[in-house]
């Protein structure tokens, strides 16, 4: 029997066998209302409420025969190797924005002190408040400069948004470049993981992006609907130039895939990656933000067959319905309006991630309790709900989808 690839995905909605989840950590309640902006909160979560709401939704997956793993135990298990580990501290502090050779020196010891890789992880993902460590014999000014600044090392809160930093492609990932300095570093443990750890090491895993790549790319904006077609968002965070380079690698390889969808969306914060306004949920049932029905711009780019062409594009504007019958050759395709229509509900239940559902088979998917007009007309189309409680979780501005990593879906 051939062994399951450690990464298998060709599509949105395949009975999900596998997922990544990071449970939220200390760096939450190291948000100040100060840094909220530039860490992309739009309030600070209660901790303790954020991770009762976050193991409901891990237990949604085991209720249902998905293995969960976890980032931070991924990545503590990918640094048992003492070289592994230097190597991976040393690019940590490298782009933690660190100044002074004195001031990373304490900060590599202070890691080091770290006896157990699990807890050096979680301090890692936590960030480092300035009065953690003491600057002995400073040699700079960057070394003896005490600013108001209440960090050494900025803490990640966005890591429990593991769809963002790197993203399962068929059987491969791609590692991004985040458009935003605070969540860049995120990609370091996608990067060590897929390279050290055990399950990926050595498994054959493809690799189609690379976190040094100069244009962004972020997974919020992949979405793999089927073994030929995937979409990506033209968006806030992903440039047109990385959708090149994707797909020039994926079809060099010789995947299934056969055209990319690149939709242009509106670039902004609301809209700020494509599954915040379009996720599916079934074959041929899709949930949408009624802001973005009517005609869309979209390209189609093909593998070309002409000599010294590498891509056949199309620019097509067409509403969304249409350009989903015809690229995944479906008769009726049915679009779920997030909030019911446009207006007040659509952008309360859009803003909390009403769009953002996650499929863990065909037609059922996870979404936040709070999104009850939305959920209740999923229910409406046939759609299966594994309701999750996303008061605190919410606040960080994404849903289920955001939430979660696929690795391992069966194929339909
Ligand atoms: N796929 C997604 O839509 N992820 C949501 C990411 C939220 C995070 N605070 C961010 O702004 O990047």
């Amino acid at each position: 029997m051939l062994k399951t690839p450690a990464i298998d995905v060709y599509s949105e909605i395949g009975k999900l066998k596998k997922v990544l989840l990071r449970r939220p950590g200390s760096e939450i309640e190291n948000i100040t209302p100060d840094l909220m902006d530039r860490l992309l909160f739009d309030d600070i979560p209660y901790l303790e409420v954020a991770r009762q709401e976050h193991d409901a939704f891990a237990e949604i997956f085991r209720r249902n025969d998905v293995e969960v793993v976890y980032l931070e135990d991924l990545a503590a298990q990918s640094i048992q190797a003492e070289e592994i580990r230097a190597l991976f501290l040393e690019e940590f502090i490298a782009e933690s924005g660190i100044r002074g050779d004195m001031k990373k020196a304490a900060v590599l010891d202070y890691f080091q002190s770290f006896e157990d890789t699990r807890t050096l992880i979680d301090k890692m993902m936590a960030g480092i408040r300035k009065e953690e460590v003491f600057i002995a014999n400073p040699k700079s000014l960057s070394d003896i400069m005490d600013s108001d600044y209440p960090f050494l090392i900025d803490p990640m809160p966005n890591l429990y948004f593991t769809r963002d930093p790197f993203a399962s492609v068929g059987t491969g990932v791609t590692i991004h470049h985040m458009r935003t300095v605070t969540r860049q570093r995120e990609t370091l443990f996608g990067k060590y993981i897929f390279k050290y750890h055990p399950d990926f090491r050595d498994s054959g895993i493809k690799f189609w992006y690379d976190r040094d790549e100069q244009y962004c790319i972020e997974g919020g904006d992949i979405l793999v609907l089927s073994d030929k077609v995937i979409a990506i968002g033209i968006s806030e965070r992903t440039d047109a130039a990385a959708i090149d380079l994707f797909a020039s690698r994926l079809f060099a390889d010789g995947q299934s895939f056969e055209v990319i969808l690149a939709f242009d969306i509106p670039k902004s914060r609301a809209y700020m990656h494509l599954d915040t306004v379009f996720t599916m949920v079934d074959h041929a049932t899709f949930t949408i933000h009624p802001e973005i029905e009517g005609p869309l711009t979209v390209y189609s780019i093909k593998k070309s067959t002409k000599k010294g062409t590498e891509f056949d594009i199309e620019k097509e504007t067409m509403e969304l319905k249409r350009i989903l019958e015809r690229y995944l050759e479906l008769e009726e395709v049915t679009l779920i309006r997030c909030g019911g229509k446009r207006g007040i509900d659509a952008g309360r239940e859009q803003w909390n991630d009403g769009s953002n559902t996650l499929a863990i088979a065909p037609g059922e998917v996870v979404v936040y309790a709070r999104n009850h007009i939305t959920n209740h007309l999923l229910e409406e189309n046939g759609i299966r709900l594994h309701v999750m409680p996303s008061s605190e979780l919410s606040r960080g501005r994404g849903g289920p989808r955001c939430m979660s990593m696929p690795l391992i879906r069966e194929r339909l």
